[in-house]
């Protein structure tokens, strides 16, 4: 656990970048500072390692005042990652990766080993290894970056804005990446960043800071969304809070119904009545909508809608649901499970009754819980034989 106790931050020039923080990273979470321009998040940032002095208050690590440490061993167990990823120009990947186990005196044998496993892990071919930094796209040298930071596996990463100069798509894929690294890792992360999506993407806790070094508000990202302290959050946080807060809303306790899921052996006349049906095959994976009214026979041999986007029951969240919803023909959004099999389909009114201010969930907590499977459906899923 990080811990700021009502820390001060004044420059002799008298700016005052942080103002009486308090504040609680805990330990395997990622903490997100987030604000305005010139709020102080680098700056608090910048406490942890002792790059930047408190002119009150103080800053722990694990209870222990970080200013009883010398610098230099303090930094050993924190890894530090930067916007540019900062690699030295001169030196090859996997020598830039093994920058600290260098000075902690490994072999260089031991010390590039663990490089290439590193550059494994954050999704570099290790044939890189040997190439200098101008010879990396800008989303792979991030990733050397993060890497870098892993080499000696510190508890504490501390990362500002690591993925603000690369494009929007890429961001997002390192962004997952990171997200799945953190699964496995458990590091207690602070990182900053002035992009909102971001923090909500990727903090258990997101802190919000105001120009003048406030700490406005600290929060799960769903509570965040659901209950800003004051307009300055809520203006920061932008449109579309209530459609986003459902991105928080987990699909899992969701009641799919089976009454629209029909195998292809199944006949048109079966489905009498329904306005679209979804034809499954015999694994139960979808095939495409079909219009029972406008079909004779078997639905195998049905004119076809596509069947758009899916969702995957109990793993992807409402907000996802709805979205495969509204772009579906029939306005039903077909859950699957792991194996693309078909659950059931739910409408809007369903997944708009999903409770979204249930007890806040760690996404640490849930992306290893992520794997549990599909949810008991609550009808028979697909009548007229299908798996039969
Ligand atoms: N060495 C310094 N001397 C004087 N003022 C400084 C110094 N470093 C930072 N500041 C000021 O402190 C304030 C907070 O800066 P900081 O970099 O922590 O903000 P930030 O929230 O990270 O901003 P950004 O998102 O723009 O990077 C700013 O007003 C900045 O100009």
């Amino acid at each position: 656990m990080i811990t700021f106790e009502g820390v001060t931050k004044r420059y002799p020039d008298g700016t005052v970048a942080l103002d009486d923080v308090s504040l609680e990273c805990p330990t395997g979470r990622i903490t997100v500072f987030v604000g305005t321009s010139g709020g102080g998040k680098t700056t608090a940032l910048r406490t942890i390692n002792r790059m930047v002095e408190p002119t009150a208050g103080r800053v722990l690590i694990d209870g222990g005042d970080v200013r009883e440490r010398k610098p230099a061993e303090l930094r050993r167990g924190i890894g530090y990652v930067i916007q540019h990823a900062g690699l030295f120009p001169h030196r090859t990947i996997e020598d830039n990766i093994a920058t600290v186990p260098y000075l902690l005196r490994w072999n260089k044998k031991k010390a590039r080993a663990a490089a290439h496993e590193l550059m494994e892990r954050v999704g570099l071919d290790p044939s890189m290894a040997r190439r200098y930094p101008f010879q990396l796209s800008g989303g792979q040298q991030q990733r050397v970056g993060v890497a870098r930071a892993l080499a000696a596996d510190p508890p504490i990463m501390l990362m500002d804005e690591p993925f603000s100069a690369v494009d929007p798509v890429v961001r997002a894929e390192l962004q997952d990446e990171f997200l799945r690294l953190q699964a496995e890792l458990h590091k207690t992360i602070v990182f900053v960043t002035h992009d909102i999506d971001e923090a909500i993407k990727l903090g258990d806790r997101v802190a919000v800071f105001q120009t003048g070094g406030k700490l406005v508000q600290v929060d799960a990202p769903e509570d965040l969304l659901a209950h800003p302290a004051d307009d300055f959050v809520a203006g920061f946080i932008g449109q579309n809070r209530g459609i986003r807060t459902l991105g928080f809303a987990e699909t899992g306790g969701l009641r799919l119904s089976g009454d629209a899921v029909f195998a292809a052996s199944a006949d048109a006349a079966d489905a009498a009545g329904l306005d679209w049906v979804l034809v499954v095959d015999a694994d139960r994976r979808p095939l495409g909508w079909a219009r029972p009214a406008d079909e004779t026979g078997p639905l195998a041999e049905a004119r076809l809608a596509p069947v758009g986007a899916t969702f995957r029951a109990g793993a992807d969240s409402v907000r996802v649901a709805l979205d495969a919803a509204v772009l579906s023909p029939a306005g039903l959004a077909v859950g699957v499970d792991e194996a693309g099999a078909v659950v059931g389909t739910a409408g809007g009114a369903d997944l708009l009754a999903v409770p979204t201010h249930g007890p806040a969930h760690h996404r640490a907590d849930r992306a290893a819980d992520r794997p549990a499977g599909a949810p008991e459906p609550a009808d028979a899923p697909a009548k007229g034989g299908a798996g039969d």
